[in-house]
Order: structure tokens, then C-alpha cells, then sequence
């Protein structure tokens, strides 16, 4: 069955829902965790990288002289759990823009979603980011897809730092304001239930994306409407 949708903007969780959770922990987190420390004492006077310095230490209770050895410590701690904390996003977002920019990483999207995203744009439906990622790194992730360069589709990036943590409705009134748009006119797509209540309960509607293989396949989606790919809903303005 095929979901029909009308919106105005479509705004779309990247990892799980886009692309593979197995890629970016596989790829891009891999490529991360060498890096961090070198990263940290590279770029001492980088007020985002002081600022997340800071903000790990303290959300970890760790002594405010602690050295570098011991927040990346943290920080891969973080990356083995998977926790999608705020300062490990900022420090990963420069990490990977720079190996985009260097030719060393590429994205990955699903084989339904590019299409997807092509025909909803051809229809007048605009595009939009809300992921856990750093705006940092969404746009080098849409840059270098492998289709090519997918940032003309997209009219805006949203992250934990410039709209909330996804799983706070506030968050997604935060986006409307920004877009200019009515709740009811935004579609989110996301592979977890909690990002989708949230949304909802701001009066978004929302289509959870439960794609085989991926961590959140066996997650309860409830009475939210699912698709398994994004050639299950087609959307209009
Ligand atoms: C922009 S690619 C990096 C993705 C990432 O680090 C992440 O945590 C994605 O989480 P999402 O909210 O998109 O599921
Ligand atoms: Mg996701």
C-alpha cells in the first residue's frame, strides 16, 4: 500500500531513514575515532571545539583541567553506546567535513531515496534536514552522495544545537518557525518512534521509515503510519 500525502515541506532524519545506520558507524565513526584527540589539540582556539571540549567534561563530571586523553576517552565511550550527545556531534561534524573536503568520505543513501527525493522536489515540495548529525556534517552527507551533489534539493539543515534534541516536540515548533510553516504543512520522516511522537505532538503529520536490516526495524511504531521505503509514499504540495 502506498501512502498519498499532501506538504508543504518534507523534512527528513538521515541515518536509519536515508541512509544506513551500518555505513555511518562503519564509515564515519570509524574515521572519527582516530582523529578526535589530534582534532582537540589541533584546534585549541576553535571556540566549537572549546565549547565541546567543555561541554563533555561537564556533562561527564569530569575534572575541568582534565586532559585530552581523557574526554576523547569519553567520547568514544560515547560512540561504542552510540549516544548522540551534542559535543560528540559538534567534534565528529568538523572531523568529517574536513574528510569530505579531502576526498577521504562519501555518503550513503538507500537505493529508493534519491528518486524519491527528486520526484517530491519535481512537485514542488520542499526539503529539509532535522538529524542528530551536526549541520556540519548533513551538508557534506548530502554533498557527496553518490548520485552527486544532492544540496540543490534541500532548503535547510537543522540539528540538536540550532532546534533541540529530536525527541522534544519544542524542537519541531522551533523548525516551523524557522521554515514558516503551519505544523499540519510539514511531513517528518525518521526510523525512530520517539522523534515521530515528538513531532506529532507538535502537530506535525509523520511516517516512520522501518527499514529491514537497520537497528530500529524491531522498534514498536505504535499507531504511526509506517513504510518500509520511501517508494511506500508519495507525496504533493
Ligand atoms: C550527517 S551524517 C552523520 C549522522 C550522525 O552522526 C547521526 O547521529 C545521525 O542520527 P540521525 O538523527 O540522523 O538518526
Ligand atoms: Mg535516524
Amino acid at each position: 500500500m502506498t501512502l498519498h500525502l499532501t506538504a508543504r515541506t518534507v523534512v527528513l532524519d538521515i541515518e536509519g531513514t536515508t541512509g544506513a545506520a551500518g555505513y555511518v558507524h562503519g564509515e564515519l565513526y570509524d574515521y572519527a575515532r582516530p582523529r578526535l584527540g589530534p582534532w582537540i589539540d589541533a584546534h585549541p582556539d576553535d571556540t566549537d571545539v572549546a565549547g565541546a571540549v567543555a561541554q563533555t567534561k561537564a556533562d561527564a563530571g569530569l575534572a575541568d583541567d582534565a586532559g585530552t586523553a581523557e574526554v576523547v576517552a569519553l567520547l568514544h565511550a560515547w560512540m561504542d553506546g552510540d549516544v548522540k550527545a551534542t559535543p560528540l556531534k559538534t567534534l565528529q561534524g568538523q572531523i568529517w567535513a574536513a574528510g569530505y573536503a579531502a576526498g577521504e568520505l562519501s555518503s550513503h543513501f538507500f537505493d529508493d531515496v534519491v528518486p524519491q527525493l527528486r520526484a517530491w522536489h519535481g512537485r514542488g515540495v520542499h526539503l529539509a534536514v532535522f538529524s542528530s548529525g551536526s549541520v556540519a556534517s548533513q551538508v557534506p552527507w548530502f554533498r557527496h552522495a553518490p548520485a552527486g551533489d544532492l544540496t540543490p534539493l534541500i532548503d535547510a539543515y537543522f540539528d540538536t544545537v540550532n532546534a533541540g534534541p529530536k525527541r522534544d516536540a519544542g524542537s519541531y515548533d522551533t523548525i516551523a518557525a524557522a521554515l514558516g510553516r503551519a505544523p499540519g504543512e510539514l511531513l517528518f520522516l525518521s526510523d525512530l518512534p520517539a522523534e515521530l511522537h515528538a513531532a506529532r505532538e507538535a502537530g506535525w503529520q509523520v511516517v516512520g521509515v522501518r527499514r529491514a536490516g537497520e537497528p530500529n526495524a524491531g522498534a514498536d511504531f505504535g499507531d504511526l503510519p509506517i513504510i518500509e521505503s520511501f517508494d511506500g509514499v508519495e507525496v504533493d504540495s
